[in-house]
C-alpha cells in the first residue's frame, strides 16, 4: 500500500513556519506531486491561508489547537483526505503553541496511521526570541524547549538580527538540547530543500524509525491475545514510550476494546463493533524492532 507522507511544522509564534511551507509548496509543485496542507491556528480566521494556491488541498483547522482541542476533527479531515484524494504527501503546520507529542499523538488515529509515513518534525526556531526566552513565563520557554528537543530538523531563523556570536551560542545550546537532529542557520526559512529532502530519504532508508528523535510505530494484529500476556507486555515498556492508542482484542471477547496508554496508566473502553486492530506508538529512542517481536510473541503464544 502506498504511504503517504507527512510532515509536520512546528515552532513558536512567528518563527517562520508558512515562511517555511510556502518554500515546500513551491518545490513540490515543480516536482508535480500531490500536496495537501492541514493548518492550525487558534483564531476563527486563518491568515496564511492564502499561501497555499489552488492544486494544494487546504484543510484548515480554526478555532482550537490540534493538540489539545479539535483533534476529533483533526481526524475527521484527515481521514477525508486519504479516502478521497490520492495523495503523495501532508504537510500539518501546528499553531506555534503546539506540543510535537501531542500534535503526533492528535495526528495517528488507529483507523489509518498504517497509510500514513511521518518523514519528521521541522521545527523553527526565532534566534532572537531563542536569545530572549528567558522574558517569557516558565511554560513559554518549556513549550519552545520541548518544540526544539522533538524535532529531527531544526531552523534557527531569522539570524539577520543576531551577531555572529550570539548565532554561535544559539545553535551551541539548540544542538546541546537535541544533538540528533540536523540544525541549520537561515534567514526568511531559506534552507536547500534537497538537503531536507535527502535527509527524508536517509531517515526512510535507515527504515527502522530509531533515529528520528520523536518517532512512531503501527503494529496490525492478526488475531486475539490473551490480556494477562498483554498486561505483562505492558509492563516491561521501557518509559520513554509516551503514547499507545489503538484497538485490541482479548480471547473470549466479542469485540476489541479501544485501548489508550499515556505515559504509564492504561485505559481499556469496551467496543461494539469490529475495528482493523491497529495499536499506534509514540516514543522516544525506542527500538520498534524488540517492541514488534514482543507483539508477535503475544499472538504466537495465543495459539
Ligand atoms: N527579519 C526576518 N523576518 C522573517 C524571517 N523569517 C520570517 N520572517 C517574517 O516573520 C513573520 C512571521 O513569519 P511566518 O512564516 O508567518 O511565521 P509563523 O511561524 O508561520 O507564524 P505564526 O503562524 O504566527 O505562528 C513574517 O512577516 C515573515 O515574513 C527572517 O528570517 N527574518
Amino acid at each position: 500500500m502506498k504511504k503517504v507522507e507527512v510532515y509536520i511544522l512546528s515552532g513558536f509564534l512567528g518563527s517562520g513556519k508558512t515562511t517555511l511551507l510556502k518554500r515546500l509548496l513551491e518545490d513540490e509543485r515543480k516536482h508535480g506531486r500531490k500536496v495537501a496542507v492541514m493548518m492550525n491556528e487558534l483564531g476563527q480566521v486563518s491568515i496564511d491561508s492564502d499561501v497555499v494556491e489552488e492544486d494544494v488541498f487546504l484543510r484548515e483547522l480554526l478555532g482550537g489547537c490540534i493538540c489539545c482541542s479539535i483533534q476529533d476533527e483533526l481526524e475527521a479531515q484527515l481521514q477525508g483526505l486519504l479516502l478521497n484524494d490520492d495523495l503523495d504527501v501532508i504537510y500539518i503546520e501546528t499553531t506555534g503553541a503546539a506540543h510535537p507529542v501531542e500534535v503526533l499523538d492528535s495526528i495517528l488515529s488507529p483507523l489509518f496511521a498504517d497509510q500514513l509515513l511521518v518523514k519528521g518534525i521541522i521545527t523553527t526556531v526565532d534566534g532572537t526570541r531563542w536569545m530572549d526566552r528567558k522574558a517569557l513565563g516558565p511554560q513559554l520557554q518549556q513549550l519552545i524547549i520541548e518544540q526544539v528537543r522533538n524535532a529531527d530538523y531544526i531552523l534557527l531563523n531569522k539570524i539577520d538580527d543576531l551577531s555572529e556570536s550570539e548565532q554561535a551560542q544559539a545553535i551551541i545550546e539548540v544542538q546541546g538540547l537535541n544533538p540528533k537532529a540536523q540544525c541549520l542557520l537561515t534567514n526568511f526559512s531559506k534552507v536547500p530543500i534537497e538537503w531536507l529532502r535527502k535527509l527524508s530519504v536517509n531517515v526512510e532508508k535507515k527504515s527502522s524509525h530509531i533515529h528520528l528523535n520523536l518517532s512512531t510505530f503501527v503494529y496490525q494484529f492478526k488475531k486475539a491475545i490473551s490480556n494477562t500476556d498483554f498486561e505483562e507486555f505492558l509492563k516491561k515498556l521501557p518509559d520513554t514510550i509516551y503514547r499507545i492508542k489503538g484497538y485490541v482484542k482479548f480471547q473470549h471477547s466479542e469485540y476489541p476494546f479501544l485501548f489508550q496508554y499515556a505515559y504509564g496508566m492504561p485505559l481499556y473502553m469496551r467496543e461494539y463493533m469490529n475495528y482493523k486492530l491497529n495499536l499506534v506508538f509514540i516514543g522516544e529512542k525506542v527500538d520498534w524492532e524488540i517492541i514488534q517481536e514482543q507483539l508477535t510473541f503475544l499472538e504466537t503464544r495465543a495459539g
